[in-house]
């Protein structure tokens, strides 16, 4: 095959940030992408529709002109969110809202440390229509960081889904042979997402012959028999598995570092590494469902009317990329050839 024509995808879950830096993020997603849910984990993070709607109009302008770009919202829990805040949260057109148990990733210390004096909001989402999208990880420090996800389905999610059967749950950037089972075998509203770096990489490629810092993220790379159960879901075709890059960006110097951030900046070539996976798989018929289809159909979204064109063609991601603010970022697979392009 030398080129695929697929209904125009939509990222499910990104990290924009703010400020300068979107002069630089939502031209590289809007590229290619109709829509994306944005991550609310700002300073200070979103934790209302008012700031909610100011942070969409920074975004809005941002998009180049020629293209057009949707972004869609999301609200920062708190334990001091109140159903009101969910019930105008909807008003305003925010689809979901996004759970971090404390100190789970960056910018998460003012999010949830309580998490089951959450469940009156939840049921107020569930009522609502809204979506709840979760970091299934638990932060206790007893907690080995690479069975952090499984402990939170077992401690946490488990018990969520349960009480809550109407609540329509995302399990974020899913890392485990445990997370796609779970999905899997929950009712019709659970679903997840899974990054490219999650379906390319294993922790080998962050340890093996020295630390690599641009390959981490978190939930951290597992081993490779989670990144093979990862593959199987996606393969499966099943809707309940969708694009999310959790694009996340950090100036190179924040992550080439004695305490180096969490996050991957994908954006600049998402659509192209995970259809280079679904190639792999022998599974290319699968990649619209997957990018395009099963996210709006789980969100209660129309799908897209326009569609993309990705060519066979080898390019290089670029080794680094200089920010509005003049730092460089090195991208997510710097310096690796791709053998699938967007067409112009
Ligand atoms: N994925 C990451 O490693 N980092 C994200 C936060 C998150 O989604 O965990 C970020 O905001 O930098």
């Amino acid at each position: 095959m030398t080129s695929i024509t697929i209904i125009k995808p939509d990222d499910w879950h990104l990290h924009f940030r703010d400020g300068d830096m979107l002069r630089e993020t939502v031209p590289a997603t809007a590229r290619c992408f109709e829509r994306a849910i944005v991550m609310p984990n700002l300073v200070p993070p979103v934790v209302n529709a008012k700031m909610a709607l100011e942070y969409k109009g920074r975004i809005l302008d941002a998009v180049p002109a020629g293209h057009s770009f949707d972004p869609l919202m999301t609200l920062y829990l708190t334990n001091d969110t109140t159903e009101q805040d969910i019930v105008d949260a909807k008003a305003a057109g925010i689809p979901a809202a996004k759970l971090y148990p404390a100190g789970a990733t960056t910018n998460s210390s003012a999010a949830v440390k309580e998490l089951e004096a959450m469940y009156p909001v939840f049921e107020k989402m569930a009522q609502e229509g809204m979506l709840l999208l979760v970091h299934g990880e638990v932060t206790d420090h007893h907690v080995d960081i690479f069975d952090r996800e499984k402990v939170f389905i077992d401690q946490k999610l488990t018990a969520i889904v349960s009480r809550f059967p109407e609540l329509k749950v995302v399990f974020e950037h899913i890392t485990t042979g445990d997370a796609a089972a779970f999905v899997a075998e929950a009712s019709d509203n659970v679903a997840a997402t899974i990054t490219p770096q999650h379906l390319m990489l294993n922790r080998n490629d962050l340890l093996v012959g020295g630390v690599r810092p641009h390959n981490f993220c978190l939930p951290v790379l597992k081993r490779n028999t989670h990144q093979e159960a990862l593959r199987q879901a996606v393969k499966s075709g099943s809707p309940k598995f969708f694009l999310g890059t959790d694009s996340a960006p950090h100036a190179k110097e924040a992550k080439e570092n004695a305490c180096g951030c969490a996050g991957c900046y994908s954006a600049w070539g998402a659509i192209e590494l995970y259809a280079q996976v679904f190639e792999e798989l022998d599974a290319l018929d699968k990649l619209e469902g997957f990018a395009s289809t099963h996210g709006p159909d789980f969100y209660g979204l129309a799908r897209n009317k326009d569609t993309i064109t990705l060519v066979r063609e080898e390019w290089t991601i670029p080794d680094e990329i200089i920010l509005p603010d003049g730092r460089p970022i090195v991208p997510f697979h710097a310096g690796h050839v791709v053998h699938w392009k967007l067409a112009s």
